[in-house]
């Protein structure tokens, strides 16, 4: 069956939501572009989004966050993955539901914690106390996150398959989605 993409689906979530993991399957489901944020500001800057931290600062990050995610906004319908951080910006919020769709990934603070505890990749987890870190980032998104036009809960019992499909059927219901044979 073949589907059409009314506009650009946003994924957006805490680190470790799986926005990048089931952006990818989704993007590949639906047979759109996919994108992902971080990774086009790591290849923007030929570094990693640690270095870039390190480097620069988390202000500069956030700059080109912003000055990304509206170039990857401009192009055909897709699969959008942000970072982590990125819907707290206000501008990046309206540049969001003016040209997309937002779907918040509702992951719970153990099934989080469970994904990104072993990774180092994350600069804004690398304190003293990295769980504690995480759930005060939780705490205060939430409300933030909350303002999504979707939500759709992750389950830890979920493969990724299984998540995709919740998000494509959340989708389909709202009529971003729809079967054209
Ligand atoms: N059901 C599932 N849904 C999503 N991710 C899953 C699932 N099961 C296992 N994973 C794994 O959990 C991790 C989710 O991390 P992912 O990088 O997709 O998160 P993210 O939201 O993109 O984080 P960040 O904000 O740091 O970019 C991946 O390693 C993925 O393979
Ligand atoms: O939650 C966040 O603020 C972040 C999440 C990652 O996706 C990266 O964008 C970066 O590590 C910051
Ligand atoms: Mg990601």
């Amino acid at each position: 069956m073949a589907n059409e993409l009314a506009k650009t689906v946003v994924l957006v979530g805490m680190m470790g939501s799986g926005k990048t993991a089931i952006g990818t399957a989704l993007a590949k489901r639906l047979d759109v572009p996919f994108l992902d944020s971080d990774a086009e500001i790591e290849v923007a800057a030929s570094m990693s989004i640690a270095e870039i931290f390190a480097r620069y600062g988390e202000p500069f990050f956030r700059e080109k966050e912003e000055q990304v995610i509206a170039r990857l906004l401009d192009g055909a319908p897709s699969v959008l993955s942000t970072g982590g951080g990125a819907f707290l910006s206000p501008r990046i919020r309206q540049l969001v539901s003016d040209r997309g769709v937002s779907v918040f990934l509702d992951a719970d603070l153990p099934l989080l914690w469970s994904r990104v505890r072993h990774k180092t990749t994350r600069p804004l987890l690398r304190t003293d106390d990295p769980r504690r870190t995480l759930g005060e980032l939780f705490r205060a998104r939430a409300p933030v996150y909350a303002l999504a036009d979707l939500a759709v809960e992750a389950r830890a019992e979920y493969s990724i398959a299984d998540m995709t499909e919740a998000v494509a059927d959340t989708l389909s219901r709202a009529g971003i989605i729809k079967e054209t044979t």
